[in-house]
């Protein structure tokens, strides 16, 4: 069988190519397909981690589990975070060609369009719904019914839930109407609703395979026919080269080696696009010299641009879960505890890409506005339905409960028996106000950056996470009505503000959704690109990736990233008069 097709970085040093992207994962894959569907244009596309194209790599289910020793992650323990007695926690991102795509959960979200009406709102031009839905659309081939709401012809295939298989699931979904949140089958058709519980899109081809960035627009076959481009993996940018503020080129190493052994150059004709994510980007703008200039100093990397924002807002979704026992019939776990079934569902996978492996883990949530919830946990909208409205900037949803057939943390329950398994309940809060760093911990560029996750460091965060958590109780309570057991295994001890703050600090988990690190602002609010995602101060260098969002989206954020990575081909396509695609 071919390999797939890559270059040493003997091959490409001291070359130049028209835009070198760094970092291929889930942006950068969309960002190096597009530039080099122009073959006028040579396009170097770096990625530090391998190519991952295995049989379990591309099972939903099997490739999801980042906790599996050989899972192409890194992981690493945040800095203590102040706001909660000095906890840490486990950072993952996903390290392949595809990235985070790669190894993420693979659920499909947009936001509601007022998400990104509040962008525009507040002075970004040109990200208004309006602006931003023709590249979501641009990216996917929808795989449902077909919906002028969606893309039809792109290369990223996203689908619906096949079917919902686990009790809890579906009892929670029967439930959810009770508290005054109806059930709509289709996240983002026609777009995501504001007070909903859905059925989840999930980023599965038609053979039932994950469909990474990579994978969808980067497939071997297109690689091997694109001789404009290039793709270096195993391969780690140390450093930007910046002359007289332009970006010239990059310095690359051998990932794997100590940051004293050979440095290769290459040359960027036009652009360099930073595409390494919302931890590795602000990391590479730091050792480039582009940063807050006494942090800069303290580590005597000489001050190229003194640029406040560089790594200064660094959010993710904060989360607490409340964990049921359940019949194992209702749980993921059912595979593990049951060979028999296991072996069944494999074949089921093996012959028609169906069944328990071919399926993301979470298949429905619920998301609301926590601010419509009474003292009972009850949705009260107002008459004229105003709240309802998803183009409303207001209406943005700020809190996500999860409904996942497993335990997501990595406690054990060693009291369970065979029978049993775990469900549960994942209270999100969407739109924290609370923001962190990314500080260079060493100048080796392999080390992972200090992050502050800063969660719950603004204490309003606590209001939403404790309506999250009283509403996931009053779930659970119509669950148990309904006859379907559930005991109770990591749950508060009241709902009091106090119990329910100190179950929240001490099971408080990352949701992996890093981001807003180097935001789309000015200079003076830390802003680090313009509308355009051009890096202020510095010609020809732009990044794309989740750390461009002005505030971290209220959903998980692929889509989103997938769609800044389509928005920054097309402004350097516009730019330099690229050929029609
Ligand atoms: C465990 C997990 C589960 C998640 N689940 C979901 C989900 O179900 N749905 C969803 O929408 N979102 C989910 N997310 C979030 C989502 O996947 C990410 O926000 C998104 O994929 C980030 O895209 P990115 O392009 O910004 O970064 P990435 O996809 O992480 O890509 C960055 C790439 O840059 C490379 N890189 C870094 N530094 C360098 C360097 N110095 N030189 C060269 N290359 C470098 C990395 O190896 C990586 O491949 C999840 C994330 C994780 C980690």
């Amino acid at each position: 069988m071919w390999s797939y097709p890559t270059v040493s970085i003997q091959d490409v040093s001291s070359k130049a190519y028209t835009y070198i992207v760094v970092g291929g994962g889930t942006a950068g894959c969309v960002v190096a397909a597009r530039l080099s569907e122009d073959p006028r244009t040579s396009v170097l596309l770096v990625e530090r981690g391998p190519i991952v194209d295995g049989w379990s790599a591309r099972v939903p289910l099997l490739s999801s589990n980042f906790t599996d020793q050989k899972a192409p992650v890194y992981k690493w323990q945040s800095a203590p975070l102040t706001a909660v007695n000095g906890k840490t926690l486990t950072m993952v991102t996903g390290k392949a060609l595809g990235g985070s795509s790669k190894i993420n959960g693979l659920l499909y979200t947009r936001s509601v369009p007022g998400e990104y009406n509040a962008w525009e709102q507040a002075g970004r031009k040109n990200w208004s719904w309006r602006d931003v839905e023709p590249y979501f659309k641009r990216s996917e081939a929808y795989l449902d019914q077909a919906s002028s709401d969606r893309g039809m012809t792109g290369p990223w295939q996203i689908r619906n839930v096949e079917k919902v298989r686990f009790q809890p699931v579906a009892s929670n979904i029967q439930c959810a109407p009770r508290q005054g949140i109806p059930f709509i089958p289709k996240a983002n058709d026609p777009i995501s609703p504001v007070v909903a519980c859905t059925h989840l899109d999930a980023t599965i081809d038609s053979n039932g395979h994950r469909s990474a960035t990579s994978d969808a627009f980067l497939p071997r076959k297109v690689v091997q026919a694109r001789k404009n481009l290039h793709i270096c993996t195993d391969t780690v940018v140390s450093a930007l080269d910046i002359q007289h503020l332009n970006a010239v080129g990059v310095f690359l190493e051998h990932e794997g080696t100590a940051a004293s052994q050979s440095r290769f150059h290459v040359t960027a004709e036009r652009e360099v696009i930073l595409c390494a994510g919302a931890i590795s980007s602000p990391q590479i703008l730091l050792l480039s010299g582009i940063g807050p200039a006494d942090h800069l100093l303290q580590h005597n990397i000489p001050v190229v641009k003194d640029l406040s924002g560089v790594g200064a807002y660094l959010q993710d979704h904060i989360s607490v879960p409340v964990i049921y026992k359940v019949p194992v019939a209702g749980s993921i776990e059912v595979l593990m505890k049951q060979p028999l079934a296991a072996v069944g569902e494999l074949l089921k996978y093996a012959f028609t890409g169906k069944g328990m492996f071919g399926t993301q883990v979470q298949q429905a949530n619920l998301v609301l506005r926590s601010a419509l919830l009474d003292e009972n946990s009850h949705v009260v909208i107002t008459e004229d339905g105003k709240d309802l409205d998803p183009q409303d900037p207001s209406n943005i949803p700020d809190i996500e409960i999860m409904l996942i057939p497993v335990n997501p943390t990595d406690r054990k329950f060693d009291n369970l028996s065979k029978s049993e398994g775990t469900f549960s309940y994942l209270c999100t809060v969407l739109r924290p106000k609370s923001t962190g760093s990314v500080r260079l911990a060493s100048s080796d560029p392999r080390e992972q950056p200090l992050c502050d996750l800063g969660t719950l460091s603004v204490p309003d965060d606590r209001t939403p996470l404790r309506k999250a958590l009283r509403l996931s109780l009053a779930l659970a309570r119509g669950v148990r009505a309904s006859g379907y057991p559930f005991e109770d295994l990591l749950a508060p001890a009241s709902e009091s503000d106090e119990d329910l703050d100190t179950f929240a600090n001490e099971n408080l988990t990352t949701t992996y959704h890093y981001s807003s690190s180097c935001r789309m602002d000015d200079e003076a609010h830390f802003g680090v690109v313009d509308e355009t995602l051009r890096v202020h101060g510095i010609s020809g260098l732009r990044v794309a990736d989740a750390s461009v969002f002005p505030q971290i989206p209220a959903c998980h954020l692929q889509a989103p990233v997938a769609m800044v990575a389509e928005r920054c081909a097309e402004f350097l396509k516009r730019e330099y008069g690229h050929l029609e695609t």
